[in-house]
């Protein structure tokens, strides 16, 4: 048997449009995590989901799911993902149980009694046409078809978006309890940085096609920092202390690599803790 620890190993993807490529993506999915994929709007975020799923032609790289070649061994490894993407796939005259007909005829593994569980657990009505559902309601029924058919991968598009804070909590809770076995995982990009705060392991952030940064959560939360300061203080900076710097009227405000070290050097300096949102900012909009 073979012993994978990732659950997705993306190798040099690249994939152009016109006008867009994705350069040399590489990243993996560790097994018992949940990487977030954060980027701005049009970075690439999407299109990357859609090559690891097959659903577009990419031009080169290596994409591999439980170790298995997504192109080569496509249809064993569909059994073994839940997806969820932004809007809901499912026809707008469906009701619950119907999909439950039809989810049952394309996974062996699909699992009636789990999807009623998830039904009754997210308050979704058995008589209601999706048409009649709230944008809530689709989700968590997109939610609940993928996990119901007992996938070890989720890969999930803006699963939170447009989401009241309560529904989010709840549906956050679902994959916090989804990867508490240690053979699942979950890729999921998302707007809502604080949503990654709460549950991401690793964060994987893409901007231009690009994969800028890729690392341990906390690790990365722990070791960068805001630094303020004046121009001359700034000035005393080598290039390798900071990440980006952004200049204010009156002051700097720079992205640090690794705050301790920045307060030795500036034993007075203030060095906040940077959140998701602020590390992408700056390295969007800052300078280097
Ligand atoms: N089928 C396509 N043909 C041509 N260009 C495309 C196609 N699909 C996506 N693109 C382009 O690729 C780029 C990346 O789009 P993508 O949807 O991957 O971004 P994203 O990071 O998911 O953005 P968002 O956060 O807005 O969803 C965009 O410039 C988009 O216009």
């Amino acid at each position: 048997m073979i012993n994978v620890s990732n659950a997705i190993e993306i190798e040099n993807l690249n994939k152009k449009f016109k006008g867009f490529e994705l350069k040399n993506v590489s990243f993996n999915v560790p097994k018992g995590c949940i990487v977030g994929f954060v980027g701005e709007n049009g970075a690439g975020k999407t299109t990357t989901l859609k090559a690891i799923l097959n659903l577009i032609n990419r031009d080169s790289g290596t994409i591999k799911i439980m170790g298995m070649d997504t192109i080569k061994e496509e249809k064993k490894i569909k059994e073994n993902i839940g997806v969820v993407f932004d809007g809901c796939n499912f026809h707008d005259n469906l009701k619950t149980g119907d999909i439950s007909k039809m989810m049952a005829c394309i996974y062996k593994n699909w699992n009636k009694e789990r999807y009623d569980q998830y039904l009754k657990k997210f308050k979704l009505p058995n008589d209601k046409a999706i048409k009649e559902f709230s944008r809530g309601m689709k989700m968590k029924l997109q939610i609940a078809a993928a996990l119901s058919h007992e996938p070890k991968v989720l890969i999930l598009d803006e699963a939170t978006s447009g989401l009241d804070p309560v529904i989010r909590e709840e549906i956050l809770d679902v994959f916090m309890e989804f990867i508490q076995d240690e053979e699942h995982a979950i890729l999921i990009s998302s707007h809502i940085t604080s949503d990654l705060d709460k549950i991401a392991d690793y964060l994987v952030f893409i901007h231009q096609g690009e994969i800028l940064l890729n690392e341990e959560k906390e690790t990365m939360l722990s070791r960068m920092g805001i630094l303020k300061c004046g121009e001359e203080d700034f000035r005393r900076l080598d290039q390798d202390d900071y990440i980006r710097y952004r200049k204010n009227h009156f002051s700097f405000e720079i992205l640090v690599n690794d705050k301790q070290s920045i307060k030795k050097k500036f034993p007075d300096a203030i060095v906040d803790r940077a959140t998701i949102e602020e590390i992408m900012l700056f390295y969007v909009k800052g300078e280097k």
